[in-house]
């Protein structure tokens, strides 16, 4: 899926020092907008991330009628919220470019209402599965039209009236656990959805935020329909997907010592920080604070000697997004890494297992894919160019492959950086790596 644009080049370069706060989390940005926008009165959300995935929500719920400031320059967005039932039709198809968690949660929360609404994305978005939300929205009585293949635009219908269900997700998915409960937000009775390993519960906490009850057991939360929200203040953390590059950065750059300050670390988030430190790595957690509901900490890195692991199954969800760069960390070990059970990376912007072992491999590292993982064994990494195929997560992880290369690293397709780290080349110089777009003639 290539969607042309910049090419970076990332090299060799000195130690990292410093501190560097890295922009807002993707998920918790996404979520202050949706959650915003339904609610009575007027919701303010500081350390907004202004990437192009948040910023395709912002012009879906503007398209939906609601009124939405910013982001200005200090990251505030002010989301004029019209009430559970104040959304308005909009005019024509919603284009949610890049964003897989804009569209999904988009699915549940306009599945009830009175008026149809279109969802498509860009070519990337529109080759991934939406069976997942529209099979269980379905059974609520929600009717969703697909492309062949149950890829997007979907067509909500709209009118319908929905019944809360007891849903057991086949796959661990935030996406459609968030789908489910914003669509029960609209539904008749509860809705209960169980998961087969714990994600990210951004949803669930943001709902109580904004003084919506959720009910919460072991491995499931539920939602009553009915209810109202009410607007809240949103403080959102530096997005730890985006410290994941600089955390391992510093950790295979020896005499790297940095500071990443503010870092979300909802336990739900932090299986990067503990896959690295299986692998030898040196993180700490500073400051411990909690912050609008959502845990905060400081994370103090420090060069280590990695070695490899067998990644244990357990902690895929909880670090679902930081594969690509815990990859680097892996072909910079000493020994083997092994990853199973992450057939869900087949499915995320590019197949992350694919361009990742590709990418690798161009770099002389012996990287086997299967199925649902990778292994790769640890060794000195080349350069070469590489395809991100218009992957934000590959194309930054790659820049910290070229930080540890013996020749420069350049990446191609690099415009979807912005999806969820804009100016990424500009904080990874400020943290001292050396990562530059490419001149005209390094095409
Ligand atoms: O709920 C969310 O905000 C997200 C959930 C994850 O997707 P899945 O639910 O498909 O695992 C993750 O990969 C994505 O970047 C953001
Ligand atoms: C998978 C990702 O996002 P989304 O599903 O929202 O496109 C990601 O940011 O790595």
């Amino acid at each position: 899926m290539s969607t042309g644009g910049r090419t970076l080049v990332a090299e060799r370069g000195g130690a990292l020092g410093g501190s560097l706060r890295v922009p807002g989390d993707k998920s918790i940005s996404h979520r202050a907008v949706m959650l915003g926008a339904i609610a009575d009165g007027t919701t303010v959300v500081d350390g907004f991330l202004g990437g192009a995935d948040n910023r395709a929500t912002i012009a879906a719920f503007r398209a939906l009628g609601v009124a939405v400031e910013g982001p200005d320059e200090n990251h505030r967005v002010v989301v004029h919220g019209v009430g559970r039932d104040g959304l308005r039709a909009a005019e024509g198809p919603l284009d949610l470019g890049n964003s897989g968690t804009s569209m999904r949660l988009l699915a549940g929360l306009l599945a009830a209402q009175p008026f149809d609404t279109t969802l498509t994305g860009d070519a990337s978005l529109t080759r991934r599965p939406m069976r997942r939300v529209t099979e269980p929205l379905a059974t609520m009585g929600a009717v969703i039209e697909t492309g062949a293949e149950g890829t997007p635009p979907l067509t909500i219908r709209g009118g319908r009236v929905l019944t809360g269900i007891d849903y057991a997700l086949p796959v661990a998915s935030a996406q459609v656990k968030s789908a489910l409960l914003l669509a029960g937000l609209y539904a008749q009775g509860t809705t209960r959805v169980t998961e087969p390993a714990p994600t990210r519960d951004h949803t669930e906490r943001m709902l109580a935020g904004f003084g919506y009850a959720v009910e919460r057991g072991d491995g499931w939360a539920a939602v009553t329909g009915g209810g109202r929200l009410t607007a809240a203040e949103v403080d959102v953390p530096a997005d730890i997907s985006s410290a994941a590059f600089f955390l391992v950065a510093a950790s295979i750059i020896p005499g790297s010592e940095l500071v990443l300050e503010h870092v979300g670390v909802n336990p739900t988030r932090t299986g990067v920080i503990e896959i690295l430190c299986l692998m030898g790595a040196d993180i700490r957690e500073e400051n411990p604070r909690e912050v609008g509901g959502e845990p905060v900490a400081d994370l103090r890195v420090r060069a280590a000697e990695l070695h490899g692991i067998d990644i244990p199954e357990a902690l895929v969800p909880l670090a679902i997004d930081e594969f690509p760069v815990l990859f680097i960390a892996a072909a910079a070990a000493r020994g083997t890494t092994r990853l199973t059970g992450a057939r869900e990376l087949r499915v995320k912007e590019s197949d992350r297992i694919q361009v990742m072992a590709d990418g690798l491999n161009t770099l002389g590292v012996v990287a086997e894919p299967a199925e649902d993982g990778i292994t790769i064994t640890g060794g000195p990494l080349g350069g070469g160019r590489v395809a991100s195929h218009g992957d934000h997560r590959i194309a930054m992880a790659f820049a910290v492959a070229g930080a540890v290369a013996d020749a420069p690293v350049t990446i191609t397709d690099c415009d979807n950086v912005e999806t969820s780290f804009p100016d990424f080349a500009g904080a990874a110089r400020a943290a001292g790596l050396a990562v530059r777009e490419a001149g005209p003639d390094e095409y």
